[in-house]
């Protein structure tokens, strides 16, 4: 008998929702916490935990060196919580900001401390070029760069660290969505990380089935975070 398949965290055993617009998934997060006062950090965890393990389901061979590249908002954060589930689990992490920590808040900027209080071997990128030699030492590719806080055609530093992932070949996990690809139309916005597999929270994106998105998001894998389910009845399937 073949491997037996187990639910891998986010295989959604009840039902699936159908795929979400950005404001709509942006809202599910909001409601979560203020309406019903659910922390965001919970979510987050839930995120991360849920991404990280279908990282390890995605590797038949052991550990792998993951280099986790996190953004400015709650998409690094995740990306922060990948790298701590994974390290529990003995896999060697290198974890890079794109931004100071000085310039975090919140949800994010909590990770980030946790990590640094851990020893975590973690830092700025000052200039994009200086991530090639983490480029050199990585198996895989975290992007926890941007997720549906993208409101703009990427530019600036994300831009440049986008095109040397890309031009890197190494294989990349994208956190919710693929760093530069427009949440709700499928497009990149200016440029776009080309992910091996995408961990996407609460249910697939509209843009997902878009011609020519999933040579941006790879294999797509629902994770779940947790959402109270009064919050996911209006996009359940219609029975
Ligand atoms: N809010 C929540 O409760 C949760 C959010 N989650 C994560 O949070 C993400 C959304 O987080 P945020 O709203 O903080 O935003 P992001 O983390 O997606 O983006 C970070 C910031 O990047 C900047 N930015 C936007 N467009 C840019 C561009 N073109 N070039 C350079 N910088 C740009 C903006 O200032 C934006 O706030 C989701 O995709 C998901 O990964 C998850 O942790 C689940 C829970
Ligand atoms: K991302």
């Amino acid at each position: 008998m073949g491997r037996r398949r187990h639910l891998a965290p986010g295989d959604d055993p009840v039902t699936t929702l159908r795929p979400l617009s950005r404001d709509e998934v942006r809202r599910i997060d909001g409601r979560a916490a203020e309406e019903l006062g659910l922390p965001t950090i919970v979510l987050m965890e839930n995120a991360g935990r849920g991404a990280a393990g279908l990282l390890v389901g995605a590797r038949e061979s052991g550990p792998a060196r993951v280099l986790v590249l996190c953004g400015p908002g709650n998409n690094g954060g995740d990306g922060a919580v990948v790298a701590r589930h994974l390290d529990a689990w003995g896999w060697p992490v290198r974890v890079r900001w794109t931004v100071p920590d000085d310039r975090l808040r919140g949800d994010p900027a909590l990770q980030r401390s946790v990590l640094g209080r851990a020893g975590f071997d973690q830092g700025t990128i000052a200039d994009p070029s200086a991530i090639d030699e983490d480029l050199r030492w990585a198996d895989w590719v975290v992007d926890a760069l941007l997720g549906t806080g993208l409101a703009r055609e990427v530019e600036g530093p994300i831009r440049a660290i986008i095109e040397a992932v890309n031009a890197s070949g190494t294989p990349v996990l994208a956190l919710d969505l693929p760093s530069g690809l427009d949440c709700d139309t499928g497009r990149p916005l200016g440029e776009a990380i080309r992910a091996r597999m995408t961990a996407t929270f609460v249910s697939s994106k509209l843009g997902f089935d878009a011609p020519g998105a999933s040579g941006y998001t790879g294999e797509v894998r629902v994770v779940d975070i947790g959402v109270p389910g009064l919050l996911l009845e209006p996009f359940r399937p219609r029975a």
